[in-house]
């Protein structure tokens, strides 16, 4: 048994707009399940995998120490490289990075006006896209590469996985466990802006299937 807070249920079931409670891991935190419906869902995905395609499309990640990211990314609006933004794919194949259309950031602040009951201005402009498959996850991190203190809004499509969110102080406890299913928003903002989240666990073989998705997508919206 994995500590995820409120277990998993039914990957297959359609739990339409806004059933489930959502629930506050830390202050700034909030998860709401259930936040996309299943065509808001599909709308996603089929522009997450047009913008998958070259030029500046999927690529691995390279860290400085030597390793690779095992989740494999795309960016738009502009391209993030550990640890900064470019215009280009700078580690890629070097091609212009995509532009970040209105309407992920759209999106994004009304996800962070359900999360937080007020209205939300942020002039969302990035998004990474990060494609979970077989066996992939993404260790604990901050996102700390931006100016701006606008919450994060991360979306989740395809497998449930679990999402770790953790304190601004350092990787390790206290964190909570979440498990994120397709449709699923998570805000981040506030005084857990900075705190430190990863991905552990994908569990394989739970995305919806009217998806036609192998893994798990997960698009993070952000002000520069
Ligand atoms: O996939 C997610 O939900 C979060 C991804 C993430 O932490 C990131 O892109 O920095
Ligand atoms: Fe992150």
């Amino acid at each position: 048994m994995d500590g995820v807070t409120g277990g998993f249920r039914d990957g297959s079931a359609d739990d339409g707009l806004f059933s489930l409670p959502a629930t506050k891991p830390a202050p700034g935190a909030v998860h709401l399940p259930g936040h996309l419906d299943r065509a808001a869902q599909r709308e996603l995905l089929d522009a997450c995998r047009a913008w998958a395609r070259p030029p500046a499309g999927l690529r691995t990640v390279r860290m400085p120490g030597g390793g690779k990211m095992t989740a494999r990314q795309v960016c738009l609006g502009r391209h993030w490289y550990p640890y900064g933004y470019a215009r280009t794919a700078v580690d890629g194949d070097g091609a212009p990075v995509k532009p970040f259309p209105e309407w992920p950031g759209e999106w994004a602040r009304r996800a962070v006006e359900r999360a937080y009951g007020e209205p939300c201005t942020a002039g969302y402009d990035i998004a990474l896209v990060n494609f979970c498959g077989e066996g992939a996850r993404m260790g604990m991190h901050r996102d700390a590469d931006e100016r701006s203190d606008a919450p994060v809004v991360s979306f989740s499509l395809g497998d449930t996985c679990v999402f770790r969110f953790g304190n601004t102080a350092g990787r390790g406890r206290p964190w909570t466990d979440v498990g994120l299913r397709s449709g699923d928003a998570f805000v981040f903002g506030g005084p857990s802006r900075l705190a430190h989240h990863g991905v552990p666990r994908v569990r394989a073989g739970t995305a919806p299937p009217v998806l036609g998705l192998r893994g798990r997508v997960g698009v993070t919206v952000r002000e520069r």
